[in-house]
């Protein structure tokens, strides 16, 4: 059976300080049946030119020695396996990755002080919280879980303490929000709303006015009986399937644009070509750009990404198509750069327009926000709210 058990209460036990790992090592084996197989430092222990500590009948090579930088917090994992040989030290080594400035692991010279293990978090660093043990254990253990995205939690304590335990998260390399009485720790970032985390949603659903469909539908007719015809520009296999030059606009604008003559339509289809060279020149830039591969790393971990071939295919060969999948996926953000990423490829970029509807402001602006982020751009260039 996997146990857990904590550094200070081993050292609570004994009547001395203990000091090298070779005598934490004899009091572990004498006080518990337990071998330890995973030997968990927090950041702020170094162990001197060790990756792995030996903690067996073998008496060590020399004394190890642990120094304190700040704050101390040590745990041992054991399991009852008679055959662990050794004690690896996994979060010694991101904790290098991460860089904990000056809390980042690093050795200890044979000169330098040993340090008293049992002294507390608290007393370290005046930190009001509690439970940052625990906190610092389990964000490690998400850190190093492959199927494990984030924590969740609804404690109030945590809320309360949200500030310290986000800094800790952000200091780990992992994001943190709070949504209002639930606080969320995730290796990938956090949306501003969290619809699966909010209890009120049922009550919060929009129910559509009765009528409002009918008037969607005088509204689409209206605007397509009005819009410029540009007879010919659109090859075949776009995905487009309006033509109102570029980016979201105001109803108002669409509706006072004048009907394009022939020769206009003609230099307009110029600037138009122009306007996709330019967009393919800027979506390539930013594809490349470090910044860029970020993004498209964390956009291809998304659901969503797996089905985007298939996802452009039905689009380019149905007049309607109806895609359902679980919250988070990608559906909101995703999609519509799917399509106008495909279409700017294409270099159809300009001709490309996609509206999205949100049923709030709120969200309407934290969509276009984040899309907008995402394709490295302000608001209001390619992506623009219309609220
Ligand atoms: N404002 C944001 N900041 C950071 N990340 C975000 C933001 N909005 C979305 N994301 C990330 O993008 C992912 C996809 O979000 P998206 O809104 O497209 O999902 P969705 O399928 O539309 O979800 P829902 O069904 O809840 O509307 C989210 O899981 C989240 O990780």
């Amino acid at each position: 059976m996997p146990c857990c058990i904590r550094m200070n209460t081993i050292m609570s036990l004994r009547p001395s300080s203990t000091k090298t790992a070779k005598s934490l090592h004899s009091h572990y084996k004498t006080k518990t049946t337990l071998k330890p197989s995973l030997f968990f430092l927090s950041s702020l222990v170094s162990i001197r030119n060790h990756q792995t500590l030996s903690l067996t009948n073998q008496p060590l090579p020399r004394p190890l020695r642990f120094r304190h930088h700040g704050i101390l917090s040590v745990k041992c994992f054991g399991v009852a396996d008679s055959h662990s040989k050794k004690l690896a030290l996994p979060y010694t080594r991101s904790i290098q990755s991460f860089n904990y400035g000056r809390f980042a692991y690093r050795d200890v010279s044979s000169d330098e002080s040993d340090y008293e293990l049992g002294s507390s978090q608290k007393e370290m660093t005046g930190s009001t919280l509690d439970n940052a043990d625990d906190w610092k254990w389990k964000l490690t253990k998400l850190l190093q879980s492959k199927d494990q995205q984030e924590v969740v939690s609804r404690e109030k304590k945590d809320r309360r303490d949200f500030e310290h335990l986000s800094a800790m998260a952000t200091r780990m390399g992992l994001h943190s929000r709070q949504y209002s009485r639930i606080v969320v720790f995730s290796k990938v970032p956090l949306p501003n709303y969290r619809p699966d985390l909010d209890d009120k949603r049922p009550q919060r659903e929009v129910i559509l006015p009765f009528g409002l469909q009918r008037e969607v539908d005088a509204h689409l007719k209206s605007y397509v009986s009005k819009k410029p015809t540009s007879r010919g520009f659109f090859p075949p296999n776009s995905l487009s399937r309006s033509n109102n030059g570029g980016s979201m606009e105001t109803s108002e604008r669409i509706y006072a644009r004048p009907e394009l003559s022939v020769q206009n339509s003609v230099s307009m289809e110029r600037i138009l070509s122009r306007k996709s060279l330019q967009l393919r020149n800027q979506q390539e830039e930013w594809q490349k750009s470090p910044e860029g591969q970020k993004m498209i790393e964390f956009r291809r971990s998304l659901p969503a990404y797996k089905e985007k071939d298939l996802l452009l295919k039905a689009i380019s060969e149905n007049q309607v198509i109806v895609v359902s999948g679980e919250t988070g996926c990608g559906k909101t953000t995703q999609l519509p750069q799917y399509i106008l990423e495909y279409e700017i490829e294409a270099a159809r970029g300009a001709a490309c327009s996609i509206i999205c509807t949100q049923p709030r402001r709120i969200s309407a602006m934290s969509v276009s926000e984040r899309v907008a982020a995402e394709r490295g751009e302000k608001l209001g260039e390619s992506v623009s709210p219309c609220l």
